[in-house]
């Protein structure tokens, strides 16, 4: 009789108190025992001498597509993609799908098709807009991690902005429910004018999109937002924060009391207004990404625990949809296989960022934030979920590698360091060697607040 269901033997274990070489079991699903050298057997045991193991990633941010835009992204190769980069948990948006996700029914039919199909777990966003503010209590009993708002135009027309009026009634409401808020922060108006004149001026490349939407429209934003949510006590999460100014913000904010953090995506810190302009439309996302001097102070932010999370914001649609003018084309970047590794290449082997903090951006704080118990660390009583990685590995993404359903990305042909070898969920692995490697096994993840 084995005494465990799994044995990971001599792996350097990246754990909250540091990384250390040791053992770990896991029995039903959760990491059992963690010591210098287990003793006994296991159903299966996996020789892990010379990886890191991180606990598997937690991407907080995702667009899949699934249900009604199964054309751009499904959960099938979302979740698999994810899998590929070391990821066993998403929180998918409540858009690009189709029904949004802003009432229980719509979300009743994404949760039917994650149930089915989702090869890693799941979380779902609910969507705030000036339509359903008497939906939001349903919806948090549907078991939302939070909600989603968009300032600005969100590039699908059934989300309606959140105007003023809805921020305020939906943060006090949010406030009772006991749930965060994350808001995509760019100025309403500004966006609108400066593209207005810029189409009507025929002003198109990609200098000109940085044009019409530059920082202040966030900082702008960031500040209103913080306003209302001192005013309200609704926890307030800025989404894919993009300039250092911003971050200043919500530091000043939360040194005053209020419950503010936010998240920032691997493009902002690794990719620069000048390689957009170099990639072209692969590369446009919003807020659009900004210059070196700003990237460099956002990495000192983050060296300095001033970022809550770092996701992928992935936001695929149909490859023809970036097919044209620079200004006129969808925003949003192919992302989330990368993340992890991403963050290896340059905040580890780049800049001496400690892996420790990478395992706490990308598992450890989201779980956290979000109130999803057991999960997001190598600890006793946590899922067994781990993310075996070769620190020195280094390889040349190919479209090819990518799972996604379009195999697009502006990562591809870029040199990484740092490989996911192998993806274990609740002690089963689901991702090994370039391949998928189990059915779906995915759970729905529901907030314990
Ligand atoms: N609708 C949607 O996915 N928008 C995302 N894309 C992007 O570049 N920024 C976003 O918020
Ligand atoms: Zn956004
Ligand atoms: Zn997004």
């Amino acid at each position: 009789m084995s005494r465990y269901d799994l044995i990971l033997r001599n792996g350097l274990l990246v754990c909250p108190e540091g990384v250390k070489k040791a053992d770990v079991a896991v029995c039903d699903e959760k990491i059992v025992e963690i010591a210098g050298e287990i003793s006994g057997s296991a159903q299966e045991t996996i020789d892990a001498a010379g990886s890191y193991v991180f606990p598997g990633t937690t991407d907080g941010h995702v667009h899949f597509n699934d249900p009604g835009r199964t054309d751009w992204e499904t959960i099938t190769t979302g979740s698999s993609a994810l899998a590929a980069g070391g990821g066993v948990a998403y929180f998918d948006m409540p858009l690009n799908c189709s029904p949004c996700t802003l009432d229980a029914k719509n979300f009743k039919a994404k949760l039917a098709v994650a149930q089915q199909d989702s090869l890693v777990d799941y979380g779902f966003w609910g969507g705030l807009t000036p339509k359903n503010l008497d939906k939001l209590e349903e919806l948090a009993e549907c078991g939302v991690v939070g909600f989603k708002a968009f300032s600005c135009h969100s590039g699908i027309d059934e989300f309606e902005r959140m105007d003023d009026y809805t921020a305020l009634v939906g943060m006090e409401t949010l406030k009772k429910l006991g749930l965060p808020l994350m808001v995509h922060c760019e100025n309403a108006e500004i966006t609108k004018d400066l593209t207005a004149l810029a189409l009507a001026n025929h002003k198109t490349t990609v200098r000109d999109y940085f044009a019409a939407r530059p920082p202040i429209t966030e900082i702008e934003n960031v500040s209103r937002m913080i306003s209302i949510a001192e005013q309200t006590g609704c926890k307030l999460i800025i989404a894919h924060i993009s300039t250092a100014k911003a971050i200043e913000l919500v530091t000043q904010a939360r040194s005053r009391g209020v419950d503010v953090t936010c998240e920032t995506i691997g493009h902002y810190l690794i990719l620069t207004d000048d390689d957009v302009e170099r990639m072209g439309t692969v590369a446009k996302c919003s807020p659009p990404i900004r210059d070196t001097e700003n990237q460099t102070k956002m990495w000192a932010k983050l060296f300095n625990s001033e970022i809550a999370f770092v996701s992928s914001d992935h936001s695929p649609c149909d490859p023809k949809l970036k097919d044209g003018e620079f200004l006129k084309v969808w925003g949003g970047i192919s992302a989330c296989q990368t993340t992890l590794q991403g963050l290896l290449t340059h905040a580890y082997h780049d800049r001496k960022f400690p892996l420790g903090n990478i395992a706490k951006l990308t598992s450890q704080n989201v779980n956290e934030i979000f109130g999803i118990q057991g999960k997001g660390k190598i600890a006793l009583g946590c899922d067994g979920d781990f993310a075996l990685v070769d620190l020195n590995k280094e390889f040349t993404l190919q479209a090819d590698d990518l799972f996604y359903l379009h195999k697009v990305s502006p990562y591809v042909g870029d040199r990484f360091r740092g490989t996911v070898t192998q993806t274990i969920l609740r002690g089963t692995t689901v991702f090994k060697d370039g391949k998928i490697v189990s059915k779906p096994i995915g759970k729905h993840l529901r907030p314990n607040l």
